[in-house]
């Protein structure tokens, strides 16, 4: 279980998290979803450690047993995808042998002597969910991991996912890509202005008679 409680987040005056609290169970697969500038981002960084929040507490999470998929990353120019994973996998203390599979899983092992500097949005996005999968960690955090990505690897990232709920991990990821998160997702989360506005089963959004879209809009206006 992973509890968040009453975590804060400003960017000088600029609030992004007001005080947030939610629970997450162990294996579920929790979607948070809101428009821009709501707090998905931060909320994922703050719970991957790579931002520190204002005030209060995440417990549930740990260093080894975590993998953050981020929006972006900086490469050091010279240095190919291959080797870039290679040095993650050493400071992850994991087999470079990982470094294939992951590369297989991702549909980069043909451009892995690359540098990710020539690669395009969509393969930067599976360079990340490569770099995130190293380890094996129990619990996925992903920050819009859908962005840029072809139909197929669409498709390829759901049956992923789904691999992974299979397999117990825990999984949290923001996205605007509403069909894809009711594909995956059990839970639905919608953040707005750093407050969390609602919290359902994605059941509830699939038997709605009203369309993803229509059915965020509503809530956004309530
Ligand atoms: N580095 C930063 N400096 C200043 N303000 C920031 C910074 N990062 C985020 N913010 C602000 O914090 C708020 C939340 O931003 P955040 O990126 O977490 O939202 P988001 O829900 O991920 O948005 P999007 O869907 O557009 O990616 C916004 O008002 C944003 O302008």
């Amino acid at each position: 279980m992973i509890t968040i409680e009453q975590i804060t987040k400003k960017y000088g005056p600029q609030t992004a998290l007001a005080p947030l609290s939610l629970s997450i169970a162990s294996g579920s697969c929790v979607a948070l979803c809101g428009g821009n500038g709501a707090g998905k981002s931060t909320l994922l960084h703050i719970m991957a450690g790579t931002l520190h929040a204002d005030g209060g507490t995440i417990s549930g999470l740990t260093r080894n047993s975590t993998g953050f998929m981020p929006d972006a990353i900086t490469v050091p120019p010279g240095v190919s995808a291959r080797r870039w994973l290679c040095y993650l996998a050493d400071l992850k203390g994991c087999d470079r042998r990982e470094v294939d599979e992951v590369l297989t899983m991702t549909g980069l092992a043909q451009a892995a002597d690359k540098e990710p500097s020539a690669f395009s949005r969509g393969m930067l996005q599976r360079l990340l969910f490569a770099q995130m999968m190293l380890g094996n960690p129990d619990i996925l955090l992903m920050d819009e991991p859908g962005n840029g990505l072809d139909p197929f690897w669409v498709e390829e990232w759901k049956q992923q996912v789904l691999t992974c709920r299979e397999q117990g991990k825990t999984i949290v990821f923001s996205s605007h890509l509403l069909h894809d998160v009711l594909a995956v997702a059990d839970r639905i989360i919608l953040l707005h202005e750093g407050q969390l506005i609602a919290d359902e089963p994605a059941e509830n959004w699939k038997q709605d008679t009203r369309t993803p879209e229509q059915r965020f809009l509503d809530l956004l206006r309530a």
